[in-house]
This record gives structure tokens, sequence and C-alpha cells, in this order.
């Protein structure tokens, strides 16, 4: 069996006397497209932050198999420099040579080669987020945190951003996690979807990527199911 690229085990995270995240356990294997989906306060970016080690957990363990794990993360606000170029801003003005070419490469990827030498400022909305992956994976990270990277979208630019990041995901064999409210995206998305709520994970599920319409819907509304009546205290129930 696959090792683990990461495992949580019993994490909890508290706040000033709050409990945010309790009995969390799951792990993220390589290759592997996770969503991580919820109603709003869950604990699904706390997780994330956890993960990507902005901040620590109060209990329990996150263990990489190898610390050395690159981690890069994708926000909902792109967090891009408006006074640099679309290229500067994938290769943060790196003036090495190998770097510059990977920039240029990632902009590609991303359909985004002919905005090289224009700015953020340029860009819909979409081609921003596309950008933000791009500088995202510069970096070669071997797990991507996307953290409601597609929230701010009008709802056909996400419909199209989650095939085009789903794809760039499989085609590089990216191991991702991806927080989402939206259940059919994690559904479209995910090859798992993990489903959070008062603080722990509760429930998991295949997810349908690459699956037909009607088999998205009915795995979203099994999700939506759990979301919306699992009781919080079933952590870990399949
Ligand atoms: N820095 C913080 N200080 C205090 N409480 C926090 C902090 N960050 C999160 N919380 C609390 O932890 C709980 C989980 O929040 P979190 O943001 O992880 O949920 P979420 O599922 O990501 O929600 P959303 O979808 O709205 O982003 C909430 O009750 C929140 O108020």
């Amino acid at each position: 069996m696959l090792k683990p690229l990461l495992t949580l085990e019993q994490v909890g995270k508290i706040y000033g006397g709050k409990v945010a995240l309790h009995d969390v356990n799951f792990a993220i294997y390589p290759g592997e497209f996770i969503a991580l989906v919820g109603m709003s306060g869950g604990g699904k970016s706390t997780i994330l932050r956890l993960i990507a080690q902005l901040e620590a957990p109060t209990a329990g363990d996150i263990k990489f198999a190898d610390p050395n794990t690159t981690v890069r993360v994708m926000f909902q606000n792109d967090r891009l420099l408006p006074w640099m170029t679309n290229l500067e801003n994938v290769s943060f003005k790196s003036k090495n040579k190998t770097q510059q070419q990977r920039a240029k490469e990632m902009l590609s990827e991303v359909g985004l080669a002919d905005f090289a030498d224009s700015y953020p400022g340029q860009l819909s909305g979409g081609q921003k987020q596309r950008l933000a992956l791009a500088r995202a994976l510069m970096a070669q990270p071997q797990l991507l945190l996307l953290d409601e990277p597609l929230g701010a979208l009008d709802a056909l630019t996400r419909r199209k951003m989650q095939t085009f990041i789903a794809d760039i995901c499989a085609k590089q064999h990216l191991t991702t996690l991806l927080i989402t409210h939206d259940v059919d995206e994690a559904a479209r998305m995910a090859d798992r979807v993990i489903v959070v709520k008062d603080g722990t994970n509760v429930y998991e599920a295949d997810g349908a990527k690459n699956q037909d319409t009607a088999t998205i819907a009915t795995v979203s509304e099994r999700i939506l199911n759990v979301i919306l009546h699992a009781p919080a205290t079933a952590a870990g129930v399949h």
C-alpha cells in the first residue's frame, strides 16, 4: 500500500479557550486530489493553516513522510503584486536563467504566455487566479493547498477553472488539498471528499472527478445530506 504523504492524527486546535478543531484524523496519499468541504466555521481553513505550518496544532500530530516536503498555498484573494508584470509575479524577478525559463513555462501551462509583459490589473478574475496558480506551481510543490481559490469568480468562470485546475493537478501528479464550501465543486474536482463539521472530520466519500453530470449530482447530494444531518461526534465514520 502507498505510504501517505501526510498524516493528521488526533489533531486539535484551541483559540483562547474555544475549540476550533478536535480529533481530526486523516491521511493524504501522493497524487491524490482531496476536497475538504463543510459549512462556514466548521474548521476547514484552520486545518489548511495547520498543514501549511502557518500555525501549530494544540493537540495531536501532523506528520509528513518527508519533513522537507514543499507545500504551497493558493488563496481566494490572489495576492498578486500589482507593480510587477505577470511574468515577474511568477518568477519573483529571479535573475536565474533556469528560473526565468521555468516561469515562462508556468505561464504557458496556465494559458497566459501572451500576457507575460502585462500587469495583473489588466487580467480578468479567472486569469488572475490562473496567474496565482502559475506562481504556486513555480516552487514545484509536492503538496498544493487551495483555500477557496475560486470563491470570488462568477459561476461560468468558476466552472471552467474547476476543470482547468483539476486537469493541471492530474497532469503534474500533484497532491492537492482543496478547501471549499461548494459541494458540487468538491465532488467535481476531487478523488476523495472529506466532510468537516463542528471542528472535526465526520465523513469521507469518493469524489466524482471526470465523471458524468448525473454521477456528480448524486455524489453531491449524498455529501450535502451528510453536511446537513451528520452528528458532529461521528469523527472518522465512513
Ligand atoms: N485566529 C482565530 N482566533 C480565534 N478563533 C478562530 C481563529 N481562526 C478560526 N477561529 C474559529 O475557529 C472555527 C473554525 O474556523 P475556520 O475558519 O477554520 O472554519 P471554515 O470551515 O474554514 O469556515 P469558512 O468556510 O467560513 O472559512 C470558527 O469558530 C472560527 O471562529
